[in-house]
């Protein structure tokens, strides 16, 4: 792990209310997909290509993943996140703290909303309206989670409510203020995302996509981009690590979208070997929430500071030019 996201990994646990920490840190069940995503990474090694005479001049391929409630690890919140973002792409999740109009208005990169298809065709609608007038720049339909997932940590604190004062503010008009408020439901279906394209004209990206025949349908269904994802661990503790299921699934893609994959992500070599085995760009979770609870919006332009700089200069020791064929087994 790069040494910097590991200190303000250090300073957050050391900060936040450890029912509050658990929250961000758990996963699933025993938390083997947890771990699994991580030490995925360590399992490759890059096998650079010399004497390229390239000079690397790459984009950031980095997203801010969606992740609920940053008001739990810093006042300013999802507010703090949007002015880090710079010109990175803030997916904003749906259960954000602040509501998705001021989380636009405070970046000044694009924002997406992350949606939970909600059993209420009226409020999934209202929600989706809501971001179109906020200014979000595409919808990612999460598809991973059609019951919530069992996180023993928050079962053994009884964590199963927000604080006074906080609110999954997108929703507090809709259905009400409480971390509750957001369903899941098993009902839904390629049908909901066939609805959705109807009713915007957004573009639309499907998130926690690991089967290759999903993958498929999900471009036959028209969407904009697929991430790949086991939502950091936190739904099916029996499902491969994110890494592990890219390859098969960008083969299945074959570039008709792009394919984005999150989980486990934690220094700029990772984000190569995700390139290199198919991703356009990789999602970064918990190492955003580290930043914002150790140090607010600086802590969090520090994550993608540090992350930028080590992607480059990882890219640069590999000759430039990512390809499936410059990652290895680490035997
Ligand atoms: C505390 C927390 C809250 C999350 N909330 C959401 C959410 O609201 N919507 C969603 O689609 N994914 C959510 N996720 C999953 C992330 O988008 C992402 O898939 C995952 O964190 C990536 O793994 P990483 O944390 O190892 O980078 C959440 C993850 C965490 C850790
Ligand atoms: C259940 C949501 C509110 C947040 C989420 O997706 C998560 O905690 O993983």
């Amino acid at each position: 792990m790069n040494p910097v996201l590991a200190e303000l990994h250090d300073k957050a646990r050391a900060v936040l209310d450890p029912v509050h920490y658990d929250f961000f840190a758990g996963g699933v069940g025993d938390e083997v997909v947890l771990a699994e995503n991580e030490a995925a990474f360590r399992r490759r090694a890059l096998l650079p290509r010399v004497l390229r005479g390239i000079e690397v001049r790459q984009d950031f391929p980095v997203l801010i993943s969606p992740t609920a409630f940053h008001k739990l690890a810093h006042p300013d919140g999802e507010l703090a996140t949007a002015r880090a973002a710079g010109t990175t792409t803030l997916v904003s999740s749906m259960a954000s703290t602040v509501p998705i109009a001021e989380v636009v208005a405070a970046a000044s990169g694009p924002v997406w909303f992350q949606l939970y298809v909600q059993p209420d065709p009226a409020v999934t609608e209202a929600l989706v309206r809501r971001a179109e007038r906020a200014g979000c720049a595409a919808l990612v339909v999460t598809a991973d989670s059609p019951v919530f997932g069992r996180h023993r940590r928050d079962l053994a604190h009884g964590f199963h409510d927000l604080p006074a004062g906080l609110a999954a503010e997108n929703m507090r008009d809709l259905t009400g203020p409480g971390l509750r408020t957001i369903e899941m439901s098993p009902a839904v279906s390629w049908g909901h995302l066939d609805r959705l394209r109807e009713m915007t004209a957004l573009p639309l990206w499907v998130k926690g996509i690991l089967h290759p025949a999903d993958a498929v349908l999900a471009v036959e269904h028209g969407v904009a981009g697929i991430v790949v994802s086991n939502h950091g661990g936190r739904q099916l503790d029996l499902v491969p690590a994110a890494l592990d299921a890219l390859p098969a699934v960008a083969d299945a893609v074959a570039g008709r979208v792009p394919v984005v994959l999150d989980g486990g992500v934690r220094g700029g070599g990772d984000i190569a070997v995700a390139l290199a085995l198919g991703a356009s760009a990789v999602g970064i979770g918990r190492p955003v929430l580290w930043g914002l609870a150790a140090d607010g919006e600086q802590g969090v332009r520090r994550v993608l500071d540090v992350l930028h700089d080590e992607f480059l200069h990882v890219l640069t020791l590999c000759g430039g030019e990512l390809s499936r064929d410059v990652v290895v087994a680490r035997c």
